[in-house]
C-alpha cells in the first residue's frame, strides 16, 4: 500500500500555489480562480462517474486521481483547510460509533 496521503498532496499543492513557477499547473489554476477550478471539479467528477458506469477500472482510477487533486485545489482556493473536511468526516463517524467497531477485530 502506498504511504502517500491526501495530506501529502495537499501540502504539495500549498507549496505550488504559493510559488511563482509559471510551469506549475496548480499556480495557473489558482490564478484562474474559484469558478474555473469549480468547473474542473465538475468535469472530473462527471468523467469519473462515466468511467464507473462503463466499468472501466483503469479509467476510473485516473479520473478519481484528477478529481481528488482538483477538489483539494478548490478547497485551498476557497480557503477551506483539508483538516476541516477531515474533522467533519470524523464528527459524522463519531456519531455512528462505527470507527470503534471497524478497528475492533471481528468475532
Ligand atoms: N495530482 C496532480 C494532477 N492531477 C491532474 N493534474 C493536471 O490536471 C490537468 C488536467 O488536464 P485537462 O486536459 O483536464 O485540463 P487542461 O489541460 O488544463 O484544459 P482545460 O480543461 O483547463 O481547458 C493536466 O494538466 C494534469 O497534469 C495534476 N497536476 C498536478 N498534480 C499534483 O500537483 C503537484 C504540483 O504540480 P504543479 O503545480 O504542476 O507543479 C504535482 O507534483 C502532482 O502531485
Amino acid at each position: 500500500m502506498t504511504e502517500f496521503t491526501l495530506s501529502d498532496l495537499d501540502r504539495i499543492i500549498g507549496v505550488r500555489a504559493a510559488s511563482d513557477d509559471a510551469m506549475s499547473y496548480t499556480r495557473k489554476l489558482m490564478d484562474k480562480g474559484v469558478p474555473k477550478i469549480a468547473q474542473k471539479v465538475g468535469e472530473e467528477a462527471v468523467e469519473a462517474a462515466i468511467a464507473a458506469v462503463r466499468g472501466d477500472r483503469s479509467e476510473l482510477t485516473g479520473e478519481a486521481a484528477d478529481l481528488l487533486y482538483h477538489l483539494l485545489v478548490l478547497l485551498r482556493a476557497s480557503d477551506i483547510a483539508l483538516d476541516d473536511v477531515m474533522a467533519e468526516l470524523a464528527r459524522r463517524t463519531a456519531q455512528t460509533g462505527l470507527e470503534e467497531k471497524a478497528s475492533r477485530p471481528a468475532g
